[in-house]
C-alpha cells in the first residue's frame, strides 16, 4: 500500500495520447494568445471581443502557465487549452499563501471527448514548478473530481424582500456613496486588511482589479453602472436597476460584493442595501455560507438562500500542503489516501497536526481512516467537515480516529471566495 512514488519532471513538450502535441504557450507570442480566445470563445459559446479581451483578461495572465493541446493532424490547431494564475489565497491560521488557481480551461466543441483536458490536467498538475496546492471554479461541478479535486467552498446566492430592517438594537454608523475613481484606493486598502484573516480570499492584483470592477460593454451587458459606498472598515459596490410597477416601485439592488473588517461595518453596508429607497428586491449572487444575514435581519424569513459549489481544492503534494494550514486540534491520525492521477500522494500517511501546523510522511502502519485525496482536499479550508464525509461514506475507518481529523480540520467560519476566477 505504501508505494514511494517521485514526482515526475515537468513535461514542457510532449506528443501524447490521440496524437496531440502538448506544450505551453508563449507569453510573448500573440499567436499563441488569439489561438487561446478562439478556443475559449468556441468552448464557452460567447463572441469574443478583441478589446476586452486584450485589456481586462490578457494582463491578468502570464501565459507560459497555459497549456495548449495542438492536433498536428489539423495542421497543428490548437483543440484545447488551460491555463494557471499565479494567485494567493488565505489559508486558515496561516494566512495568504501561493496556489495554482486554474483557469481557462476549454476545448473546441467540434474536438471535445478525445482526451484534450485529461492532457491539460496531466500538464498542470505533474509540472515541476506547481504549488503543492491548486484551486478553481468549474463551470460544471462533475469534471474534476476525477482529477482530485474536492469541493471545498460553497457559495450561497441569497435574495431579500425589502424594505427589510436590522434587529433593533444593532449597532450601525453613517456611509458614504462615493465615485469609483476615490472608492478604488479605499476598497483595496480594507480589502488588503480583511484578506489575511478571511480564509478562501484571493490577493487581487491592478489587473485583477480592474478586471472584476470593469465596466467594458461586454462585461457589463447593459446593466446598470456598478456604485460603491464606504465605511472606515468597509465597502460596498452595487448597482440599482430601477423600476416601476402597477404596484409602485419595484426597483431590483444587486449587490456585488460586501467586504467588511468589524461587525459594525457589516450591518452598516446591509442597512444600506435593505433600506434603499424604492427597492423592492435584493438579490446577492455571490455570499459566503457564514454571511450572517440571517442573524442581523429582524425578519429572517425576508431571506431565501440557495446554495451550490464555489471553489474545489485539490492537494497537489501532500506532503508539502499539509503545512499550509494550522489545525483547531492536536491530532496524529494514520490515512491510506487514494490518488489516482497523481500517485506520489497515494499511500498510507501519518499526519501530525496541531496548532503549528501539519507533517504528513508515508507509513507502513495499518491504516486508521481511508480517504480520497479529493476528500482531504474538501476538508482543508474548513467548509466541508470530515465527519459529514464519513456520513456519506466517503471517508471510512475507526470512528474515533474520524473524529480527531474531523476536529483538527475544522474551523470556526467556514470559507468564502468572493470572486470567480
Ligand atoms: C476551471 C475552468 O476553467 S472550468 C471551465 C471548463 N470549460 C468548459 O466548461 C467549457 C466547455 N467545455 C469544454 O471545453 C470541454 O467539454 C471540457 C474542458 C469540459 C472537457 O474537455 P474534453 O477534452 O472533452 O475532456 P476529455 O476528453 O479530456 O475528458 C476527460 C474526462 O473528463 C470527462 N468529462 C469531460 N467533459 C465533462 C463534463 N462536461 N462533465 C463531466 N465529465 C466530463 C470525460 O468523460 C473524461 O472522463 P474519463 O477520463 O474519466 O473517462
Amino acid at each position: 500500500m505504501t508505494g514511494t512514488h517521485d514526482q515526475p519532471p515537468a513535461p514542457t513538450s510532449t506528443t501524447g495520447a490521440g496524437g496531440f502535441v502538448v506544450r505551453a504557450l508563449s507569453d510573448t507570442s500573440e499567436a499563441d494568445w488569439a489561438a487561446a480566445t478562439r478556443v475559449d470563445a468556441l468552448a464557452f459559446g460567447y463572441v469574443p471581443d478583441a478589446d476586452y479581451l486584450d485589456r481586462f483578461l490578457r494582463p491578468q495572465y502570464d501565459l507560459g502557465r497555459f497549456t495548449g493541446v495542438f492536433d498536428p493532424a489539423l495542421g497543428d490547431l490548437m483543440v484545447g487549452l488551460g491555463g494557471i494564475q499565479s494567485r494567493s489565497l488565505t489559508f486558515p491560521g496561516r494566512g495568504p499563501s501561493p496556489v495554482a488557481a486554474v483557469t481557462w480551461v476549454a476545448v473546441r466543441p467540434d474536438q471535445q471527448r478525445r482526451g484534450a483536458l485529461r492532457h491539460v490536467m496531466t500538464h498542470q498538475l505533474h509540472a515541476d514548478g506547481i504549488e503543492p496546492i491548486a484551486v478553481l471554479t468549474a463551470s460544471e461541478a462533475g469534471i474534476y473530481g476525477r482529477f482530485g479535486y474536492g469541493l471545498a467552498t460553497n457559495r450561497t446566492r441569497r435574495e431579500i424582500t425589502t424594505p427589510a430592517r436590522l434587529r433593533p438594537g444593532t449597532v450601525t454608523d453613517p456611509v458614504l456613496e462615493m465615485p469609483r475613481a476615490e472608492a478604488m484606493p479605499l476598497m483595496r486598502a480594507i480589502h488588503d486588511r480583511v484578506r489575511p484573516v478571511a480564509v478562501g480570499y484571493l490577493d487581487r492584483t491592478d489587473a485583477v482589479w480592474e478586471h472584476l470592477l470593469s465596466e467594458h460593454p461586454f462585461a457589463a451587458a447593459g446593466r446598470p453602472a456598478r456604485r460603491f459606498v464606504l465605511h472606515p472598515d468597509g465597502y460596498l459596490s452595487f448597482r440599482v436597476a430601477d423600476s416601476f410597477g402597477d404596484g409602485g416601485p419595484d426597483s431590483k439592488l444587486t449587490v456585488g460584493e460586501i467586504c467588511a473588517a468589524t461587525p459594525a461595518a457589516r450591518a452598516s453596508l446591509w442597512r444600506h442595501v435593505l433600506s434603499y429607497p424604492l427597492v423592492r428586491t435584493v438579490q446577492v449572487p455571490l455570499a459566503g455560507v457564514d454571511e450572517p444575514l440571517i442573524d442581523l435581519l429582524d425578519d429572517p424569513r425576508a431571506l431565501s438562500t440557495a446554495v451550490s459549489d464555489h471553489v474545489w481544492v485539490r492537494l497537489v503534494r501532500l506532503t508539502d500542503a499539509i503545512d499550509r494550514r494550522t489545525y483547531s486540534a492536536t491530532a496524529r491520525v494514520t490515512v491510506a489516501v487514494t490518488d489516482r492521477f497523481c500517485p506520489w500522494n497515494d499511500g498510507v500517511f501519518a499526519l501530525d497536526l496541531d496548532a503549528d501546523g501539519g507533517r504528513a510522511h508515508q507509513v507502513d502502519d495499518e491504516p486508521e481512516i481511508r480517504c480520497d485525496i479529493a476528500d482531504l482536499g474538501s476538508a482543508f479550508l474548513g467548509g466541508t467537515r470530515i465527519a459529514r464525509l464519513a456520513t456519506a461514506g466517503r471517508v471510512t475507518g475507526d470512528p474515533a480516529a474520524i473524529g480527531r481529523l474531523d476536529a483538527a480540520m475544522a474551523t470556526p467560519l467556514r470559507p468564502f471566495t468572493p470572486e470567480g476566477f
